[in-house]
């Protein structure tokens, strides 16, 4: 059985620890007796046994001044999967992550866990309990997940047990939980704007969405277990909370929770997904002229009438991980946590 590393005596670096994922997991470590040091391009809050670095993960210098006597790093740094900008993309998940596995290595980091995503499979059709060794989207549906793809290849393949410079990848489905910025406001802002009365598709579609805890306990999980011993140098692992939902279903019951209609409409899949594919190809031929982003892109459309859902058996078995907190419990506290998103009418 792995020996399980003594926390209180350890120093860790968070870079995108100011993020949504990246604050919760440095609260976690707080708890856990870590002394953290926040690595990230903003600074969100302030804690007592956080030191910040505020800097660009592409500059080397700037990192390895937060890296200074760090034993063990997590990057959960990337920029928003809502931008199209490419070469931003481009430059912070791949330069940027050379610069941080460099930096590492450097710096004497002993362990690297990345924060990657179960999308570096997904290329927009149904991914049905889809397992570590399905290969890499050919095409990927974004910059965002074709940089990923490529961000995640080169920190696996930066593991050397050799050389003492260990590294993992956490592959996240669906995050969320109090504080996100991204789903359940989209959801909500959608919902006010009156667009949220059409069901895509048939509305039977599973989907895995995970509780931010539950991604923070898989982190916590594969750093203490990441030892050069140990099965897991070198190989990415789902975390989800092994409970995937109709897509719909799950929409409907925040929706409800903090009092909007659920959608009840039907269109059909491929009519939504060709009229957003039309929208996208007028606001890139229109943008010298005008600049309007839809609601409905082709990506978002493939991901609200797609299944995609993740088996976490490896991470069972290689980590110990399940689920901390239950989809129901946790879909009761993000509900919760948004007070200010609830319908006023
Ligand atoms: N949310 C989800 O559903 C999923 C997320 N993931 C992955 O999890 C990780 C965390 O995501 P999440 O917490 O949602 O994202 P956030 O945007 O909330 O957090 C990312 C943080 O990284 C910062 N950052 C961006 N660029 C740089 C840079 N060049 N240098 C330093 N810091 C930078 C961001 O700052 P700023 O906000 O100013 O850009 C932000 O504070 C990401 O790697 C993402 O790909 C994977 C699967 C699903
Ligand atoms: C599981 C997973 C990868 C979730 C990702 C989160 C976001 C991509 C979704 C959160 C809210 C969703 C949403 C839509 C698409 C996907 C999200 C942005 C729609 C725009 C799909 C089309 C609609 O009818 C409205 C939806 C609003 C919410």
């Amino acid at each position: 059985m792995a020996t399980r590393v003594r926390p209180s005596s350890k120093r860790c670096a968070v870079i995108g620890g100011s993020g949504f994922l990246g604050r919760h997991l440095v609260e976690k470590l707080l708890d856990r007796g870590y002394s953290v040091s926040v690595f990230d391009i903003r600074q969100s809050y302030e804690l007592p046994g956080v030191t910040f670095y505020q800097g660009d993960l592409c500059d080397k210098q700037a990192l390895l001044a937060a890296l200074k006597d760090v034993s063990l790093v997590f990057h959960c740094a990337s920029p928003s999967p809502a931008s199209d900008d490419r070469a931003l993309f481009e430059r912070v998940n791949i330069q940027g992550t050379q610069t941080v596995i460099q930096s590492c290595i450097e710096s004497g980091v002993q362990r690297l866990v990345l924060t990657s995503s179960a999308s570096v499979v997904f290329e927009g059709t149904d991914v049905k309990n889809g397992r570590e060794d399905l290969p890499y989207a050919k095409k990927p549906i974004d910059y965002y997940t074709k940089t990923k793809i490529e961000q995640e290849k080169l920190v696996l393949k930066a593991c050397d047990k050799q050389k003492g410079f260990l590294t993992v990848a956490i592959r996240p489905h669906g995050i969320f939980g109090p504080r996100d910025p991204q789903l359940v406001p989209i959801l909500v802002d959608t919902a006010r704007r009156g667009k949220m009365k059409f069901i895509i598709g048939d509305g039977t579609n599973l989907v895995d969405f995970t509780f931010v805890e539950n991604v923070v306990h898989g982190h916590i999980l594969a750093a203490e277990r990441l030892r050069a011993d140990s099965p897991i140098c070198g190989k990415p692992y789902h975390i989800t909370n092994d409970e995937p939902i109709r897509f719909w279903d799950f929409m409907s019951q925040v929706l409800v929770g903090l009092g909007y209609p659920p959608p009840r409409y039907h269109l059909p899949y491929s009519l939504v997904y060709g009229l957003a594919l039309l929208l996208w190809l007028l606001s890139v031929l229109l943008s010298p002229l005008i600049s309007f982003k839809p609601t409905f892109t082709p990506m978002r459309v493939a991901l609200a009438g797609t299944h995609h859902y993740y088996n976490c058996k490896r991470a069972k078995e290689d980590l110990g991980y399940t689920p901390v907190v239950s989809l129901k419990d946790a879909i009761a506290r993000t509900v919760e946590s948004y007070p200010h998103l609830r319908c006023e009418a």
